[in-house]
């Protein structure tokens, strides 16, 4: 029996009606199909000069089938295809709505090529051998059935040797395809592997050029091509056997159901040469469904096992994310039950207030207030901690530098801060709130986050900027004056075409878009990494120039460069060393400290 997950079951939600009108259709194409043999005995009994029929009779059989045939299949062409055009449409908005509601980190937990394959390659698949299979395995096993009725009702010795002898293609169907299933299963993973493949080699096609790594690339390409053919191949060959083991199979069975019958016939006279021909034809539909239902089914099976993968791919992310969670949630709970016991209840005290609003984000105030980071002890992988019980205080409205050597941190505190990853101890408060009370959605609606990495949409200027929202003429031309982008508006138009990932944008404009986004949302805390690595001495001023005259929010900038005209306006550097902050002041206080940050920025200006 076919259990359905959360995401199957959207093949037949809305969708029972046209499930059931393309079965109908089929088992009356079904009925219309067993009538031709019986018309064929009528026939030739007839023109061997039986007086049993007349030939008005018959033409009016004749004209009965074939009206009957024509109609059933129409429907049932017509209702196949809704229903599996429809199954796949809700199988694709569920998935995506689904994992549009998932955490950053529990997205990126897997290769997102599985994705892509699982809603492309896999879904073809499934469509072809599960869905659209459906009405035309209810139409063989009908058709079968019937076809042993009518068998019986000529008669009863031959239908009975039919029936055991069709159990040989049926069987040889049987074990050649027994390893179908798990084939199907690896074919999909070596998809999604090809996938992956590509999508690196798109994305990373001017690195390959540049860098004359064509070579190694096409060998690369030649093993993933060469293992994901080597898959397809066994599938096929697969497939190939169950169809020759049942071809073969079936002629014995039939050339054995037609020299018994025409034997009886011409021997005991018992059955006419009508009903010889009737069976010749009728023993087709009893070694069809029998040699070919055990190859559709266990497709139709490993394609439907497709579904199953992806919900549990997609499922086991989040539930070990969730057991990783609750470890880290413990560590940090026992850790905070060795501080004082007056913070502790403080902190029940503010649970409770959080959880006594909770569902009621919409309505929440925005998040004000100094950002605190407590105590903060991370680690990616166990024995390389890279932030060492990290304290940190931003006042509301305050701009921040956080600056360091590569490797020293910076990344993660904002990382952690957005809690896409999560602290092995210590604490982060936003306005008293802690940052794990709050969850990933609050956080992400509050605060901007600009990454190095800006990802432009296939889309125009402005569907960038909005992401796709309708927002207001004028806070649409604040953003971009604000955003320094009002050039490129001015040059190219708002409904000018960025290209796949803002290929038809320079990398300042890029960012600026980015910009604009953040300042469109007017969130009241906004953090930047590294968001100007790529740009020249003048635009990396003019970016950040843009993001420290943004008023009443509260800013942490992750930098690279050391630009004085930039340092000298924010409100505080602080200088990561060892996963603490070394330093931290102004920028006169720390250049007259002459300590680590002298040092830096003396070395990064020779
Ligand atoms: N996803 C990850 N998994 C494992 N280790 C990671 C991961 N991300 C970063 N690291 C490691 O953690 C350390 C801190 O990385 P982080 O990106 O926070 O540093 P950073 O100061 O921002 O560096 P940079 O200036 O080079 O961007 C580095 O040693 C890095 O290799």
């Amino acid at each position: 029996m076919l259990k359905c997950n959360p995401l199957s079951r959207n093949f037949f939600k809305n969708n029972s009606l046209n499930l059931f009108m393309a079965v109908l259709g089929t088992s009356v194409l079904s009925l219309a199909i067993l009538s031709v043999p019986q018309l064929f005995q009528i026939l030739i009994d007839y023109l061997s000069g039986s007086r049993e029929y007349s030939l008005r009779g018959i033409i009016l059989l004749t004209a009965g089938i074939f009206l009957m045939e024509f109609f059933s299949a129409v429907a049932t062409y017509f209702f196949r295809t809704k229903f599996s055009t429809r199954a796949v449409l809700q199988y694709r908005n569920f998935a995506c709505d689904y994992l549009l509601k998932k955490k950053v980190a529990d997205f990126y937990a897997s290769n997102s090529s599985v994705y892509l394959s699982a809603l492309s390659t896999d879904l073809m698949k499934i469509k072809e051998q599960f869905l659209d299979q459906i009405p035309i395995i209810t139409q063989i096993l009908f058709c079968g059935i019937g076809a042993m009725i009518v068998m019986l009702r000529y008669n009863v010795f031959l239908a009975c040797m039919s029936c055991v002898l069709s159990l040989i293609p049926f069987f040889a169907a049987l074990y050649s395809g027994k390893n179908m299933g798990e084939l199907e299963d690896r074919l999909s993973t070596r998809n999604a592997e090809y996938l992956a493949f590509l999508k690196d080699f798109s994305i990373g096609f001017t690195i390959i050029k540049s860098y004359k790594v064509e070579a190694i690339f096409s060998k690369l390409h030649g093993a993933v091509n060469e293992k994901t053919e080597e898959t397809m191949l066994k599938r096929e060959r697969c497939v190939e056997k169950v169809n020759y083991f049942a071809a073969i199979s079936g002629y014995i069975t039939r050339l054995s159901i037609l020299f018994l019958s025409a034997y009886i016939a011409f021997t005991r006279h018992s059955i006419s040469i009508g009903t010889v021909i009737a069976f010749s034809q009728l023993i087709h539909y009893l070694i069809d469904p029998l040699s070919s239902l055990p190859s559709m089914l266990s497709e139709a099976k490993a394609a439907y096992r497709l579904t199953d993968k992806f919900w549990d791919t997609i499922k086991r992310e989040e539930e070990l994310r969730k057991v990783v969670g609750n470890k880290k949630a413990l560590e940090q709970q026992e850790f905070i039950e060795h501080q004082s016991t007056t913070e502790h209840k403080d902190r029940v005290g503010d649970k409770i207030a959080i959880e006594e609003q909770s569902g009621m984000a919409e309505a929440l105030p925005s998040l004000r207030g100094e950002i605190l980071f407590n105590q903060i002890c991370f680690s990616y992988s166990e024995g390389k901690e890279v932030l060492k019980g990290l304290n940190l205080r931003v006042k509301e409205g305050e701009k921040v530098v956080l600056l360091g050597t590569s490797g020293s941190g910076k990344s993660s505190i904002l990382k952690i801060l957005m809690s896409m990853e999560r602290a092995q101890s210590g604490t982060i408060r936003i306005g008293g709130q802690d940052t794990m009370d709050l969850g990933e959605d609050r956080i992400f609606k509050e605060i901007s986050y600009i990454q190095q990495e800006v990802f432009i949409f296939d889309g125009t200027i402005r569907e960038n900027i909005c992401l796709f929202q309708n927002c207001r003429e004028e806070e649409l031309q604040s953003v971009i004056e604000r955003a320094g982008l009002r050039n490129l508006v001015k040059e190219k138009g708002l409904d000018y075409l960025c290209g796949e990932n803002g290929a038809a944008l320079s990398g300042g404009e890029r960012q600026r878009i980015s910009i604009a986004r953040s300042l469109l949302r007017k969130t009241p805390i906004l953090l930047a990494d590294e968001i100007t690595a790529s740009l020249d001495k003048e635009n990396t001023y003019l970016v950040l120039d843009t993001l420290l005259n943004i008023e009443n929010t509260t800013e942490i900038l992750v930098l690279h460069d050391l630009d004085s005209r930039i340092l000298s306006r924010v409100d505080r550097i602080c200088v990561l060393k060892n996963g603490k902050v070394e330093e931290e002041g102004n920028f006169t206080e720390l250049l007259e400290k002459k300590g680590y940050f002298y040092a830096l920025y003396h070395v990064e200006a020779e």
